[in-house]
């Protein structure tokens, strides 16, 4: 028989933003308890939970609270655009319109507006050094097949812009540009078929974890990238293969909308892999 003063649990939620899926683990109040190994074992959708990142809140030293982000490979993500929507949905429900959010991209707010949850993800990082690249070129003409735009949004993302975003498929083109020395932190990868000024559609290879539904960062970055080449206004919908997104580059960053979901609680017995 177990002793349950010592059989210590790890409870978690799981929650999707657009069909990009994330476990959350709210850890306010203590240390934090995600380390590589957990965020492997947890992202394997045979052996653990699955997602296509974990989301770790923190209490928020100058801020309401803080997030950390995983990739299923075990590797961090600076940002993650989804998750923030979802965890501001999940602790704005505890109460208020207005939440910050300290990250490892810096501080992000996210607000209520007429009912519709929007968070800002900071503005974009358009200088080579701070996507980052690995040399000095214009990120607007990447010396890349595709003449594909870097973007930053805390973490990097590679622009390409495909005639026929359906007959895209990530896998084919994602790995190779993940990889490719000109990102000395490895990148995501976008490919967006522009449908008008206001419209566009967008598939996703993301760095660490592959094939998702949605990225909200890497929305960010198409939106941020579909402007300055002068595709589209500021203001987009956005189709991803998991729904829709809005994204609005304002003056002070570059902000986002769309559905979320709490798909269930549960908790991690003691005996899985870095619980204990
Ligand atoms: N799905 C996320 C982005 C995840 C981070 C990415 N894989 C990375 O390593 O940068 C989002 O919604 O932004």
């Amino acid at each position: 028989m177990r002793d349950a003063a010592t059989h210590k649990t790890l409870a978690f939620l799981k929650m999707h933003g657009a069909g990009n899926d994330f476990v959350i683990i709210d850890s306010r109040g203590r240390d934090a308890v995600t380390t590589p190994a957990l965020a492997r074992a947890l992202g394997d959708r045979h052996r653990g939970v699955g997602f296509d990142q974990l989301a770790e809140i923190r209490d928020g030293t100058d801020a309401d609270i803080a997030l950390d982000f995983w990739n299923s490979d075990g590797s961090r993500a600076g940002a993650c655009g989804n998750a923030t929507r979802c965890v501001a949905e999940l602790v704005m429900g505890e109460g208020g319109d207005r939440l910050t959010i300290r990250t490892a991209r810096g501080l992000l707010e996210a607000r209520r507006e007429d009912g519709t949850l929007w968070v800002n993800m900071g503005p974009p990082q358009l200088n080579w050094d701070a996507i980052p690249l690995a040399r000095e070129v214009d990120p607007l003409h990447l010396p890349l097949d595709g003449d594909p735009v870097g973007v930053g949004m805390g973490n990097p993302h590679c622009v390409v812009f495909v005639a026929d975003a359906e007959a895209t498929d990530p896998a084919l083109r994602g790995p190779e540009v993940e990889h490719d020395p000109l990102f000395p932190e490895r990148t995501n990868v976008e490919f967006a078929e522009v449908r008008g000024p206001g419209e566009i559609r967008m598939r996703v290879w993301e760095r660490g974890t592959g094939i998702t539904l949605a990225c909200g960062s890497g929305a960010c970055a198409t939106a941020v990238a579909a402007h300055l080449r002068g595709l589209t206004d500021r203001r987009v919908r956005m189709e991803l293969d998991g729904g829709w997104l809005e994204l609005d580059w304002r003056e002070d960053g570059v902000w986002m909308s769309g559905p979320t979901a709490l798909v269930f609680r549960a908790e991690l017995d003691a005996d899985f892999p870095g619980v204990s």
